[in-house]
């Protein structure tokens, strides 16, 4: 009796993604099997041609359909590759960016800079090119983060050139208003700038586009769900109460525009005595990370508050750069950045391209 294509699905189920953690017909990665008497044919579409575990897919793949038929014949997996995880549609204002990521958090002061910033060179690190654009007009803190202090973005044939530091492009809202001069932005303004930096600033081709808000949720997220289609938005949370009934308040703005929660960060989570090394829990016990799990959204990771992050911050050079690749800390933080690498995958291979949406976000004051 010849072997049917059923069998050849049913023997891939339970195969994974050893990245992403879920199986390869969940993620959609199982584009297509022929089979031809004892023989089988089976694509695989990987979500970029330079996946590096692809060898181990097309083994495990192999392998699985090899156990479950005996009497299979050839097996042939052909691997392919999606537009590389493109995570926004082709008719964007932003043809060369493939992923829009909005760090946000509900309350001030938690880290949501802190967290862009790493993110963004953690993300280099790993061979990515990146871009951060500060919207935060509050307290646009990244130029300081990166140590942008004299250089300003340069305008060549009307195009605005981002500031590069630390191998991120960067462009601050920062860069274009004096220091003290006391902005008070209402929606209009707010708009207008979001949109010269999408239509004015030459971002060429980019993998992550980190967007660090304003905390709350306001006119920007409304400008920026109107003008960009976002693949999806981190919160960043400390763990207390207070924080968490804020973030959550984001978490249902994004949800109310059709915006994905790629995962929650919990910053601040504790504190390491450097005398002693009691570990206290300053601001609550595991708030943001029981809040993702209740809503069922991805845990990115957690971090303590720790004297280094601040004083790398504010002395011009995220902590990531700074710390050795052994460092508890920064493998910590390099796990939080793969963790929103898979989240995004995720997201990208089980929903359409993100769009810029015409609806309101409800419930944003
Ligand atoms: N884990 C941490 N440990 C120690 N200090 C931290 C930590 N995270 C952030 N900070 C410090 O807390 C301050 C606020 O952080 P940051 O500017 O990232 O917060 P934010 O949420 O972006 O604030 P804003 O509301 O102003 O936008 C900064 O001085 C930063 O260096």
């Amino acid at each position: 009796m010849s072997i049917t294509v059923e069998q050849v699905r049913e023997a891939l189920a339970p195969v994974k993604d050893p990245e992403i953690g879920r199986t390869l017909l969940e993620l959609g990665m199982i584009k297509d099997i022929q089979v031809s008497g004892n023989d089988t044919d089976v694509t695989v579409e990987l979500t970029t041609a330079a996946c590096p575990l692809k060898s181990t897919i097309e083994n495990s793949c192999r392998d699985a359909i090899k156990a479950a038929l005996p009497s299979i014949g050839t097996v042939n997996i052909h691997l392919t590759a999606r537009d590389s995880r493109k995570g926004t549609a082709k008719s964007t204002p932003l043809p060369g960016v493939k992923n829009i990521i909005a760090v946000a958090s509900g309350k001030g002061g938690v880290g949501k800079s802190t967290v862009s910033a790493n993110l963004a060179v953690a993300l280099a690190d790993m061979g990515h090119r990146v871009a951060v654009l500060d919207m935060d007009f509050y307290g646009p803190s990244i130029p300081k983060m990166f140590g942008i202090t004299e250089e300003k973005p340069t305008v060549d044939n009307d195009m605005i050139i981002p500031v590069v530091a630390y191998d991120v492009k960067v462009i601050s809202i920062g860069f274009f208003v004096e220091d003290d001069s006391p902005v008070i932005w209402r929606g209009p303004m707010v708009h207008a700038a979001l949109k010269q930096f999408v239509e004015e600033v030459k971002w060429g081709e980019i993998d992550y586009f980190i967007l660090d808000l304003p905390p709350g949720t306001g006119d920007i997220q409304l400008s920026m769900v109107n003008m960009l289609p976002v693949t999806g938005a981190v919160i960043v949370s400390t763990p207390q109460d207070v924080a968490l009934l804020d973030a959550r308040k984001a978490v249902s703005m994004f949800a109310s525009t059709g915006v994905e929660i790629l995962g929650i960060v919990e910053n601040m989570s504790y504190h390491i005595c450097p005398e002693c090394s009691h570990k206290s829990h300053i601001f609550g016990d595991s708030g943001a990370r029981k809040y993702a799990e209740e809503k069922k959204f991805p845990f990115l990771g957690d971090l303590p508050l720790e004297l280094s992050v601040r004083q790398t911050g504010d002395g011009g050079k995220p902590f990531f750069l700074c710390l050795d690749e052994n460092d508890e800390l920064r493998q910590r933080f390099a796990k939080i950045a793969r963790n929103l690498v898979s989240s995004v995958d995720v997201r990208n291979l089980t929903k359409p391209a993100a769009a810029v949406v015409s609806r309101q976000p409800s419930g944003c004051h």
